[in-house]
């Protein structure tokens, strides 16, 4: 059997899409032009491609992109100034500080600094405590991204067994707790679980975002289980390098039912979903209806 391969860069596309559908409405009936702000501390190449890729479908979607990009030497106290300036800004409607940050920097600090109705990475404590108790909240990107193309794949995921291999406060936990959300039965398992392969093999669901390259072979894979593969790790081929995931594709691919690829499977859906997140806070800042499909 091979596994239908789940196209997360088509299913991005619809997502931003949809996401420049209720900009263009925001604008027309509102008035109203959703803003993202991205701060950059610091000049880490992965990052900065990033961020150029996120300003310019930002701008496609039709709203507005504000980028900060600051020296890798930038004091706390500077940055925390920034971000005060922006949560005061009503043209910003969600604010983004890459991650990860300079170490002369408290990272945790930083991100409970920003307004959690503008926390469009749904990082601050109050998102992850409004999310941990089923309340509105911000959802992360990678995660909400990741429930989307499950929802569609499956419909309903109730009943089914989950298992979320790494335990990351910004992909492994939140997606925990979205998938117990839907009723999915959830373990969350890690480097140090014991016989790892044999928990990966009771999943239904599969998700992988440990960050190790190719570290799930196709035998720890339910035969006929989804396989959300969140890994983006660079690794040498030949004399260039190439991008693969934390499960190994071609031997996954074989068991599997359906499998995300990498590229082109959880990280575009990570910046459409980044996008979603920015006009889903413009809306609740304005007292708008919600954008239906967009949230968790
Ligand atoms: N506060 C914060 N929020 C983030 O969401 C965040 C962050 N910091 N720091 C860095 C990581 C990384 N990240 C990616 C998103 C999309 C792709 C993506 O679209 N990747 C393409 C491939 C891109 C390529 O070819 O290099 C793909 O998987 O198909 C990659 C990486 C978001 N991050």
């Amino acid at each position: 059997m091979t596994a239908h391969i789940i196209d997360g860069k088509a299913f991005a596309a619809q997502v931003r899409a949809r996401v420049a559908d209720q900009v263009a409405m925001l604008k027309d009936q509102h008035d109203l032009t959703p803003g993202l702000a991205v701060v950059l501390v610091g000049e880490d190449p992965a990052s900065q491609v990033y961020v150029r890729s996120k300003g310019k479908l930002t701008v496609e979607v039709g709203m507005a992109s504000f980028e900060h990009r600051l020296d890798a030497g930038t004091p706390q106290s500077d940055l925390l100034a920034l971000i005060a300036r922006l949560n005061a800004d009503p043209e910003i409607h969600g604010i983004l500080v890459q991650l990860p940050l300079p170490s002369h920097i408290d990272s945790d600090l930083v991100i409970n600094a920003i307004d959690p109705a503008k926390d469009v990475d749904g990082f601050h404590i109050s998102n992850v405590g409004l999310l941990g108790t089923g309340q509105k909240s911000m959802v992360p990107c990678t995660p909400l991204g990741c429930l989307m193309m499950l929802r569609a794949h499956h419909g309903s995921l109730s009943g089914m067994n989950a298992v979320v291999v790494g335990r990351s406060n910004i992909v492994g936990k939140p997606m925990a707790q979205l998938l117990l959300g839907d009723s999915c039965t959830v373990t969350i398992a890690h480097s140090r679980s014991k016989d790892l392969p044999a928990i990966c093999r009771g999943a239904d669901i599969l998700v992988a975002a440990v960050g190790r390259p190719e570290m799930i072979p196709g035998d720890w894979v339910k035969p006929g289980a989804t396989v959300i593969d969140v890994g983006i790790n660079r690794v040498a081929h030949g004399d260039k390098t190439k991008l693969v995931g934390d499960v190994h594709f071609e031997s996954a691919a074989q068991v599997a039912g359906a499998i995300t690829p990498v590229p082109g499977g959880v990280g575009p859906m990570t910046i459409a979903c980044l996008l979603a997140n920015t006009v889903t806070a413009a809306c609740r800042a304005h007292g708008l209806p919600e954008p239906e499909g967009l949230t968790a």
